[in-house]
């Protein structure tokens, strides 16, 4: 008997940032082995990563990235997990979905093991709707619908860029928090997806994520992280802020909730707090920087909007400390070596509303 091949198994990567050998996969191999891996090896490229028996995947170490990018290779962090950005470029699928090594198969409440993909897919393929909020959550999951007074006008929504997943035991907290509350887990499975509305910001996690790249994929930029830079950590918050502000100006919806992964490792809070340190009082101007910036109506797609945005950034943030001017430059490097790789592909024509 034929058996239905699994959703998108040619139309998405699974992109792995890694300093570690790949063992997590074998928790994840009857989901994960039918698609194909993208492993973004960060540190020293001489190190052998092991990749268990039967994956097929992309390895790419820093040789590699600099040989593909030449001197564009210096938006590529190194020694930050924001080195992942790297596959979602070189990919060639419409869909991503990236994933921690130490992320592992969690239980949902009736003790199944949760394909974390397959939600992620779901999310992905129904649309988001980002004008008004459903108090039911996700209006087009199943047993679910709009609840009275929902406008039918929008209940149409708009197509889904980004499906934000969540995370058991280990949140992903930052370093005073995790000093506070050392031991704290989290043990609350919540049974929902909603969509991030329309105008508001979040901070999106790079643990458990999935995204159309076709849409907002040279967005997803996860800056300059690591060595020789200043801040660590803000990597996906970043990314996460551009990615909604476009969003909202393109009319593409954002969803977070399911699925949940198990987080099983806590890294280091005085390591973290080193990275994290001036993140915590420049988010402070960063975030209003974002919850005000105004794209114009000729930006049209992604990238347009991207370049727009490095531009606010190196005006608006570059007095805040000279990093935002290197940031707003690494920017545009990220889109030229985009542009290079994914020739004539202008991703976001779709249209919401
Ligand atoms: O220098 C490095 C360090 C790690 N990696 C790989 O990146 C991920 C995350 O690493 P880890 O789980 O050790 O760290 P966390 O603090 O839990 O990471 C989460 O916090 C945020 C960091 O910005 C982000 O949401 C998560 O990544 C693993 O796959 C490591 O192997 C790396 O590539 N380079
Ligand atoms: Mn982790």
């Amino acid at each position: 008997m034929a058996t239905t091949p699994p959703p998108l198994k040619d139309e998405l990567d699974i992109v792995i940032p890694t300093i570690r050998n790949l063992d997590f996969l074998e928790m994840w191999r009857p989901f994960f082995q039918p698609y194909h891996l993208i492993i973004v090896q960060d540190g020293d490229p001489s190190k052998n990563i092991k990749v268990p028996d039967g994956f097929q995947y992309d390895l790419y170490n820093r040789n590699d990235i600099n040989k593909l990018l030449g001197p564009k290779a210096s938006c590529i962090s190194f020694k930050d997990s924001a080195c992942r950005c790297f596959g979602y470029m070189v990919s060639k699928k419409k869909y991503i979905f990236t994933i921690d090594d130490d992320c592992f198969v969690a239980k949902n409440p009736s003790g199944q093991d949760i394909n974390a993909l397959e939600q992620h897919i779901k999310n992905l393929l129904c649309p988001s709707a980002p004008y008004f909020f459903n108090t039911l959550y996700d209006p087009y999951a199943e047993g679910a619908d709009f609840v009275r007074g929902y406008p039918f006008s929008l209940r149409e929504g708009v197509p889904t860029a980004v499906s934000h997943g969540l995370w058991l035991n280990i949140p992903d907290y930052d370093a005073p928090t995790q000093l506070v509350k050392p031991s704290e887990r989290n043990k609350r499975y919540v049974d929902a997806v909603m969509t991030i509305p329309k105008g508001t910001l979040f901070p999106m996690c790079g643990m458990n994520l999935a995204f159309d790249r076709d849409l907002i994929g040279p967005a997803m930029y996860f800056g300059l992280m690591g060595e020789g830079q200043p801040i660590g950590r803000y990597d996906d918050m970043w990314a996460g802020w551009c990615v909604k502000v476009i969003c909202d100006h393109l009319g593409l919806g954002v969803k977070t909730g399911l699925p949940y992964i198990w987080h099983s490792k806590a890294s280091n809070p005085f390591v973290n707090l080193k990275k994290e340190y001036k993140g915590i009082f420049w988010q402070e101007e960063i975030i209003p920087f974002f919850q005000t910036a105004i794209l114009p109506k000729e930006c049209t797609t992604v990238q347009a909007c991207y370049i727009e945005l490095s531009k606010q950034v190196k005006e608006k943030l570059g007095k805040i400390d000279p990093y935002f001017t290197k940031l707003g430059d690494a920017m545009v490097t990220w889109i030229e070596a985009w542009d290079e790789l994914n020739p004539g592909k202008d991703s976001s024509k779709a249209k919401g509303k």
